[in-house]
């Protein structure tokens, strides 16, 4: 499913009118009573609905949709809160039709404001532009303070449907209906709360028209249609031989939780390399590994022997390696000489901010896991910026670099070199927890030595940590005690599910 910014969702609705014959009026019809269908079937027994009507086309929306409750014998209030010259268009048609059937408008009576009704949210869609202007500033405050069920059309009203905005004002909605396709606002880290639970309706544009733009959401589908069936034959060389550089004397477990979590994963063969002293204490929980001692400087990884890449198919650098400078040329060294995939994380990406030259200069497949402190770090915006504008900041950093960008967070948007993104929504809070990232690193190594495609790699090994979370949580496990290395054991409960070979 594609996500879209406002503009790709008007060129959408544009060229179907223009090109495929698909009449505004109908569109909005369909979207009304998608909508209204969807309120019925979640309040069955609900008397009486509030539909708040604003002037663009999110209110000839309400329009339809109060004439379908109206027509289901419910006890639907409608209000136009906008004077009747600004209702144009469509929604003029459809404000007709509401009349012509004998249904009137009502007032904004503070009686309307009763708990036992269903709130309607039909005042602005995706056309909001700028602060709230009268009367919307006020009743979006009203609405937020009333006690009632809030469903809002297509958007909160208020909420921008693009990522950058900085200031605004928006409905806090229990429930959104989005028409057709989601918008960028819904993984945004400070607006995709606005939207409380969410479904997206297809109101019927053609699919043939719609946007040529690559940025999708990754389902179980496409998991299951995307993830390497292993043959019979498959020999550990078939499943991949991975390198992982990473730990030191203060965090050796990083690099455990990530050569056991690429293990699990299904890897043929896990080398970790680490310093030489805690080698010892890592074989215990690490049987199936093999290991590789390195240079070391007061406790941490100061030089990899280049000879330990040799066969390796794939390698991760990173978890738990420190930020003391003597680590630097390591990542240095793998940036030049590893011929396979090169995914970088945790610490590694720290180091690389000095290595961008160097960066650049490859022309391997390499792969970046920040969450969004280490994409700061490493593009120089702040936090904030980076949470307002993962998209556009994900797609310039992978463009000029050449490398596959995985930002990290509740919603993680994977980048390709090109510019195409994927939204992997998986997991819940139980994962805010040091280690999550170094399991995912082992299990994207994994992916990366087993998929053809980089990107599918990607997305496939962070479904394979997020869908674990959550089937744990459905299990034995709450968000506040699920531990990193549940996640590990856990993977087998996501393969069973979805790839039950
Ligand atoms: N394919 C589609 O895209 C379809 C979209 N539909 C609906 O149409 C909506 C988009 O319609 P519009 O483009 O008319 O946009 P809106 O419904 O968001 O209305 C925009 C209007 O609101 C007012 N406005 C904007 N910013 C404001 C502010 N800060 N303060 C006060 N008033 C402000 C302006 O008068 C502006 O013209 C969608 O969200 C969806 O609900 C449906 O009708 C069916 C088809
Ligand atoms: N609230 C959340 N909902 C869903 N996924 C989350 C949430 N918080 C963290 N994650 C996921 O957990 C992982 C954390 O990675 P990272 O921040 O690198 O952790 P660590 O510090 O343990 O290395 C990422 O895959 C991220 O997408
Ligand atoms: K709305």
């Amino acid at each position: 499913m594609q996500v879209l910014r406002a503009e790709e969702m008007y060129d959408w609705d544009r060229k179907a009118m223009e090109s495929y014959g698909r009449e505004g009026q109908v569109l909005m019809e369909n979207a009304g009573r998608a909508i209204a269908e969807e309120i019925l079937r979640k309040f069955p027994e609900t008397e009486k609905f509030l539909i708040v009507i604003g002037g663009g086309n999110n209110g000839g929306d309400g329009y339809v949709i109060a004439r379908i409750l109206k027509d289901r014998r419910r006890i639907a209030t409608a209000v136009q809160v906008v004077p009747d010259e600004k209702i144009k268009g469509d929604a003029l048609y459809h404000k007709r039709v509401y009349e012509q059937s004998g249904y009137s408008l009502s007032s904004l009576s503070e009686e309307v404001w009763n708990e036992n009704t269903v709130l309607v949210d039909a005042m602005l869609g995706i056309g909001v532009k700028g602060a709230l202007r009268a009367p919307f500033d006020e009743l979006v405050s009203k609405v937020n303070e009333s006690q009632m069920h809030r469903i809002s059309v297509d958007i909160p009203s208020g909420l921008p449907a693009d990522e950058g905005v900085k200031e605004f004002q928006a409905v806090k909605a229990d429930t959104t209906y989005i028409v057709q396709a989601p918008k960028q606002s819904l993984f945004l880290d400070h607006t995709a709360g606005y939207y409380g639970e969410w479904k997206v309706l297809d109101i019927g544009l053609p699919p043939m028209a719609s946007p040529k733009v690559s940025r999708e959401i990754w389902t179980e589908g496409a998991f299951a249609e995307s993830f390497p069936v292993l043959p019979g034959s498959a020999h550990k060389g078939t499943r991949g031989k991975g390198l992982i550089v990473g730990g030191g004397r203060m965090m050796p477990g990083a690099l455990m939780m990530a050569a056991r979590a690429s293990i699990r994963a299904g890897a043929g063969l896990t080398t970790a390399a680490t310093v030489r002293d805690i080698i010892p204490y890592l074989t215990p929980s690490l049987p199936e590994a093999m290991f590789a001692g390195t240079g070391e400087s007061s406790g941490v990884i100061s030089s990899v022997d280049p000879e330990v890449l040799e066969g390796k198919d794939a390698v991760a650098v990173g978890v738990g390696m420190g930020r003391e400078p003597e680590s630097r040329p390591v990542i240095e060294m793998l940036l030049s000489r590893t011929s396979g995939p090169l995914l970088i994380d945790a610490d590694g990406l720290y180091h690389l901010r000095f290595l961008l030259d160097d960066l650049k200069k490859r022309q391997e497949v390499t792969v970046l896991t920040p969450h969004f402190g280490e994409m700061a770090h490493l593009t120089g915006e702040e936090v904030s910026e980076v949470k307002r504008n993962p998209f556009s900041l994900s797609r310039s950093l992978a463009y000029e670099y050449g490398v596959y960008l995985v930002l990290k967070g509740p919603n993680t948007i994977i980048t390709t070199p090109e510019g195409s993104q994927i939204i992997e929504p998986s997991g819940n809070e139980g994962l805010s927890k040091g280690g999550s990232g170094d399991v995912l690193t082992g299990v994207l190594l994994t992916m990366l030595m087993q998929h053809e495609s980089p990107v599918k790699a990607l997305a496939n090994g962070c479904f394979l940590h997020g869908r674990t979370a959550e089937l744990l949580i459905s299990k034995n496990r709450t968000v506040l005690d699920l531990l990193p290395t549940d996640l590990t054991d856990g993977l087998s409960l996501t393969y069973r599910t979805f790839l039950p070979r």
